[in-house]
């Protein structure tokens, strides 16, 4: 698909999300190209007098919507939000994400779980039957990474899942630090039949901060594609 369709079908469905933002509510906010529209249409409503308080969930998403003059808080300073919404890598029909293409996993889903509700807004190629197709993201602490990296792979193999576990780089070649300071592996295993399994391995193994399976959090999902947009589950 065309960069500048897929773009035009993210803003799509970035402005039919905003349609559940109400004056005094406490939101998060995303991260990725999804997310940055969905947050460029936000800040033009608080330019026109928006009453909101949000949390961003990655300095790249905090250094947006402070140049948006967004009203920013952290999640210490509000810690129930009304509603997130964020974007996904992937998303089946049961609501269940993979995310951390873009390394801000762990901060969207504490941001996630603090959240009555959670509107995850993509363009439709991120629609799958399965997850797997990309390569999920697990968050990992770098103390005995190599360690880590062999409990994951086994984990995976316990599910008969195998694949290429990388370690995630900058494009200039050095290591992928995420905000909190952790490195990410992105691991092919291709589909995954039973994500609640592998998250729970996931979870299990010391090193591991946080894996990129957003299970039973997203509350709707407002996709765009060619067709118009739809929304899968409840948006109110
Ligand atoms: O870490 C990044 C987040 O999980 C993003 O929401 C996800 O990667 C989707 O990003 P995009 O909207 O740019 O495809």
């Amino acid at each position: 698909m065309p960069v500048d369709a897929a773009d035009d079908m993210k803003k799509r469905a970035a402005a039919a999300a905003l349609a559940a933002v109400a004056p005094g509510m406490r939101l998060g906010l995303g991260t990725g190209s999804t997310a940055a529209h969905f947050v460029a249409l936000l800040g033009e409503r608080v330019r026109e007098g928006l009453d909101i308080l949000c949390v961003p969930t990655s300095e790249r998403t905090r250094a947006q919507a402070e140049a948006l003059a967004i009203p920013l808080a952290t999640l210490d300073e509000a810690p129930e939000l009304d509603l997130t919404v964020d974007g996904a890598d992937e998303f089946d029909s049961s609501l269940r994400l993979v995310k951390g293409g873009g390394g801000a996993l762990l901060r969207e889903k504490i941001v996630a779980a603090a959240s009555r509700r959670f509107i995850v807004v993509a363009d439709a190629t991120k629609r799958v039957e399965t997850l797997g197709a990309f390569p999920l993201p697990v968050e990992i602490d770098a103390f005995g990474a190599r360690a880590t990296r062999g409990h994951v792979e086994r984990a995976a193999a316990a599910l008969g899942l195998s694949g290429e576990v990388r370690l995630r780089s900058r494009p200039d070649g050095h290591v992928f630090v995420t905000d909190g300071g952790h490195l990410v592996l992105d691991c092919a295993f291709g589909a995954i039949p039973a994500p609640e399994a592998l998250a729970d391995r996931l979870a299990a193994i010391p090193g591991v901060v946080e894996h990129g399976l957003f299970l039973g959090l997203a509350t709707a999902v407002v996709v765009a594609g060619p067709g118009g947009v739809e929304s899968l589950g409840r948006l109110d």
